[in-house]
């Protein structure tokens, strides 16, 4: 048999913004190893703060500000808060680099990064994260979405200090009920709950856009877990999907997110991909 050379490409530098809940588990996924992948750099708020953790890791990373990324890195993972949203994706989309999002409300603000990103050959990933089922939701959008509904059910230590919350005064730390406390479009959702619901946003990214899908949100004292219900009507399907997130050391932030993120950077160089 012919000897055929395989041939090898150089690992893609993957870099890293904030290491919390989500973060954290992405980074020691990619010292533990990922094929084609290798952790050259992160950036966090207080670096003392991350010191030992990122020394014990089997080839601890370069600790840089964000805009240093962008010159040791080909992809930038921003697990971060979503104010720093356009600093960390501008300079890798304006070089033709990637940038995955997890705030993705943010980029419902900041909707120009992706015009960047198409003027200059670079790409903006949002992951499915805390949510499921964006694979038939992107599907359904190659035809015709009637309507997307999502219902959003948070225990109240999920939903304590948003924005929307403080400013119309509601009450929820003594809640015996359920009760609605949002009910509008994904838009208007991303502003009054920007570290609550990314996931609406990414959902109307998927489908049909932050002013058709709608989110009711409601505050529980009766679950312990952050759960989404989505009802989408199409021309080719109509489906629901329901999920019941585990919350991580952030109760805002479902366990299942990192792994999101996780599989989202092992389909990059997988010799098998399953799922849009
Ligand atoms: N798309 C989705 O499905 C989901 C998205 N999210 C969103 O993902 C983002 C990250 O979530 P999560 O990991 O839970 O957040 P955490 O609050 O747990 O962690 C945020 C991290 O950001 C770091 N940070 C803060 N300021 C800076 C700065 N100026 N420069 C660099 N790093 C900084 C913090 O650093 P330090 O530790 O030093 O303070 C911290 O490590 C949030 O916006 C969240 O809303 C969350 C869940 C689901
Ligand atoms: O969307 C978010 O920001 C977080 C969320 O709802 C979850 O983790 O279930």
């Amino acid at each position: 048999m012919a000897n055929v050379e395989k041939s090898v490409r150089p690992d893609l530098r993957i870099a890293v913004v904030g290491l919390g809940a989500i973060g954290t588990r992405v980074v020691e996924a990619l010292d533990r190893g990922l094929d084609g992948l290798v952790l050259s750099a992160v950036s966090v708020q207080n670096p003392e703060k991350h010191r030992s953790r990122l020394a014990g890791l089997i080839r601890p990373p370069a600790v840089l500000p964000i805009e240093a990324l962008v010159d040791v890195a080909d992809i930038v993972i921003e697990c971060a808060p979503s104010r720093l949203v356009r600093s960390i994706v501008a300079p890798f989309v304006t070089n033709g680099k990637t940038a995955v999002v997890l705030s993705a409300g943010a980029l419902l603000d900041h909707e120009d990064l992706i015009e960047l990103a198409k003027q200059n050959g670079g790409q903006i990933v949002v992951p499915t994260g805390a949510l499921i089922g964006l694979d038939a939701v992107t599907a359904a959008a190659v035809g015709k979405i009637h309507s997307v509904r999502m219902v959003t059910r948070k225990p109240v230590r999920g939903l304590a200090g948003a924005p929307y919350i403080v400013e119309n005064n509601i009450d929820i730390e003594r809640i015996t009920e359920p009760l609605k406390i949002f009910d509008g479009t994904a838009r208007e959702a991303a502003k009054g709950f920007p570290a609550n619901v990314n996931v609406a946003a990414a959902l109307s990214l998927a489908g049909i856009g932050p002013d058709r899908t709608t989110i009711e949100i409601w505050a529980d004292p009766a679950v312990t877990r952050n759960m989404h219900r989505i009802d989408v009507d199409s021309d080719s399907a109509r489906f629901s999907m329901s999920i019941e997130n585990i919350p991580s050391e952030n109760p805002k932030t479902g366990l299942i997110t990192a792994l999101s993120v996780i599989a989202c950077l092992r389909k990059l160089r997988a010799p098998l991909r399953v799922g849009t």
